[in-house]
């Protein structure tokens, strides 16, 4: 049993610790120097996730080449360099896709990509409710790994499997992919209603018209309604929008509190995927035709277009229609 993860931030880490806390030797790939350092000398990644002691189980390195004898990959980087990223990894290992957005341009799911990236590969993906630290911890988890191959699916489950981190089985890869995508848009909202003290009836009214938003896409993309309102889905949007232990709900609440996007974003070293996928999103939405006004008002406040009361204003001021 050889595991690699690649990618050495707070998931990627947090994913190594799940597997080497069970006696799996785990290679760890670090883009940054620094991180191989601290995870092989201290047994610690204080970049990323700080104040967890990691098991002597994990090997970091900084070189790709040295994946080339694991039986089974974790890809854990942001989505944006996930093609570039996948492209270097051995060939014909399975992948599995940890990384939550869509990419830029292609408008391309995660398993899109790593597809056209590594066409030999097996891919399954694991999504879900999961604060890295607390997975780290040892906390009770449920995630949702998808996959084509039920064969595989059963496989890896049964690798990554522990008494406090329980997948559930899902073929609906595209469903898995797009809940874990969209609510880290849907978190920034949350977040902006938290920062501009809206309350939390406006809170729970943006996950609810949030999750028709991702629903209506997921249904346009192939996803399955059963898969929305799942562990990736609903799960996972319930997780982020409550809470400032999200990066995506924390830059909602300074967008909320008045500070420019710009200034939130700058010299950021953890990344905020909603607002990456955000523009992906509302491309993507307005080329099929899929209404996501929540969608839209995140990206004006990203894009400084607008300022705060005219977006609330323009959401409040919406039609009304049936539920
Ligand atoms: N943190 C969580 O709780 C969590 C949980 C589930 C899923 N995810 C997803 O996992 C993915 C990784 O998030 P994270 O929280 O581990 O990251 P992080 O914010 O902790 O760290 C940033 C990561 O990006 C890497 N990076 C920066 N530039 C890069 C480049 N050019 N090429 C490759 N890697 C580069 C850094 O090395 C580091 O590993 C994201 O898609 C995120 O949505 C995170
Ligand atoms: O900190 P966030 O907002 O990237 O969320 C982390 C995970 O995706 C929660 O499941």
């Amino acid at each position: 049993m050889k595991a690699g993860v690649i990618g050495a931030g707070a998931w990627g880490t947090a994913l190594a610790q799940l597997l080497a806390a069970a006696g799996e030797q785990v290679r760890l790939w670090a883009l940054e120097p620094e991180v191989v350092e601290a995870v092989n000398r201290d047994h610690a990644n204080p970049l990323y996730l700080p104040d967890i002691p990691l098991s002597p189980g994990i090997e970091a390195t900084g070189a790709m080449a040295d994946m080339a004898d694991r039986d089974l990959l974790l890809v854990v980087c942001p989505a944006q360099h996930l093609r570039s990223v996948v492209a270097q990894a051995p060939v014909g290992v399975p992948l599995i896709l940890c990384s939550k957005g869509i990419e830029a341009g292609s408008h391309l799911l995660m398993s899109q990509v790593a597809q056209q990236a590594q066409p030999r590969s097996p891919i399954a993906v694991l999504s879900g409710p999961t604060f890295a630290s607390e997975v780290a911890k040892g906390l009770p988890t449920a995630i949702t790994l998808a996959c084509a191959d039920a064969d595989l699916a059963a496989r890896i489950a049964a690798r990554i499997a522990r008494p406090a981190f329980r997948p559930y089985l899902s073929d609906d890869v595209i469903g898995a992919e797009i809940g874990g995508a969209v609510k880290n848009v849907l978190a920034i909202a949350c977040g902006v209603a938290e920062g501009a003290g809206l309350g939390l009836n406006a809170r729970a009214a943006l996950i609810s018209r949030g999750f028709a938003e991702m629903t209506r896409f997921g249904l346009a993309r192939g996803a399955r309604a059963e898969t929305l309102g799942g562990l990736s889905g609903l799960g996972d949007l319930v997780l982020t929008c409550s809470s400032t232990h999200s990066r995506n709900f924390s830059l909602g609440k300074g967008l909320g509190e008045g500070h420019p996007a710009a200034a939130l974003l700058a010299n950021r070293r953890t990344v905020a995927e909603g607002a990456f996928t955000a523009p992906v999103l509302r491309e993507a939405a307005r080329a099929s035709g899929v209404e996501m006004p929540v969608v839209e008002a995140v990206c004006a406040l990203l894009e400084d277009a607008a300022p705060l009361p005219q977006v609330i204003d323009a959401l409040l001021a919406r039609p009304i229609r049936a539920e």
